[in-house]
């Protein structure tokens, strides 16, 4: 079934101020959605808002064309969302918070799958660490395993570029437009300059109202 997510005169307010203000977007199979704007202009709030994470916003999101609110089992059940902290346990071992991450998601998995994970993000040799031990890159670098991990047709990703060095750039970008070319959908945030050929659609936020362009 083909994704689409749709927001529709989205607003938001932040201590008096408004975040964003008749917003339209849509992102649909195959397609990317950056969010761009400087510190502090609601990309993240925005992302947040599109993961159903919050609800104190005004405007309506339609997923699959009904709206987010009344499907948002169904619609969890195909979102995979990486906030903008790696949100690794320090205790816990690489291979560890991928099964706590499986165990949280709801689906099992193997050892093999979880090790198979690690290294496509090039973390063979660091399993068995605790996380707190890895630099920010690695742990950046757990928490995208969950990428290969977890199959889910939408990603709402914060900044998942964040700490990566150039090679880890590169891959992440290849697996982004892996991706979308089979049919998934990716919105994003991120200062980062991108090169993924593919479409990509974007939300300008912090110059008034929340400019859309494509
Ligand atoms: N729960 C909250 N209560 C009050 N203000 C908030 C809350 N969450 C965010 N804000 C404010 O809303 C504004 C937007 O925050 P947000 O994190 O969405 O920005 P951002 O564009 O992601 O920023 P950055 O690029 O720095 O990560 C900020 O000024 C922030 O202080």
């Amino acid at each position: 079934m083909s994704l689409r997510l749709q927001a529709r005169k989205l607003a938001c307010e932040r201590d008096g101020r408004w975040l964003f203000r008749d917003l339209d977007l849509e992102i649909r199979s195959g397609e990317i959605l950056r969010v761009e704007g400087p510190n502090g202009s609601g990309k993240t709030t925005l992302l947040k808002i599109l993961s159903g994470q919050l609800a104190d916003y005004e405007g309506s999101i339609f997923w699959r064309d009904a709206p987010l609110r009344r499907v948002h089992r169904n619609f969890l059940a195909s979102l995979l969302y990486l906030g903008h902290a790696p949100g690794v346990k320090a205790a816990l071992t690489p291979l560890e918070n991928l099964a706590w991450y499986q165990a949280m998601a709801g689906t099992g998995g193997t050892e093999a799958q979880r090790m198979s994970a690690l290294e496509m993000v090039g973390l063979r040799g660091f399993e068995d660490l605790p996380a707190g031990q890895l630099s920010a890159g690695q742990q950046r670098r757990v928490a995208l395993a969950r990428l290969e991990l977890t199959p889910r047709p939408l990603w709402v990703l914060d900044e998942p570029f964040t700490a990566i060095d150039r090679e880890g750039v590169a891959d992440l970008e290849a697996r982004l437009a892996a991706h979308v070319r089979g049919g998934g959908s990716v919105v994003l945030t991120t200062h980062q300059a991108l090169d993924i050929p593919v479409p990509m659609c974007r939300v300008r936020l912090g110059e008034g109202k929340g400019n859309v362009a494509s």
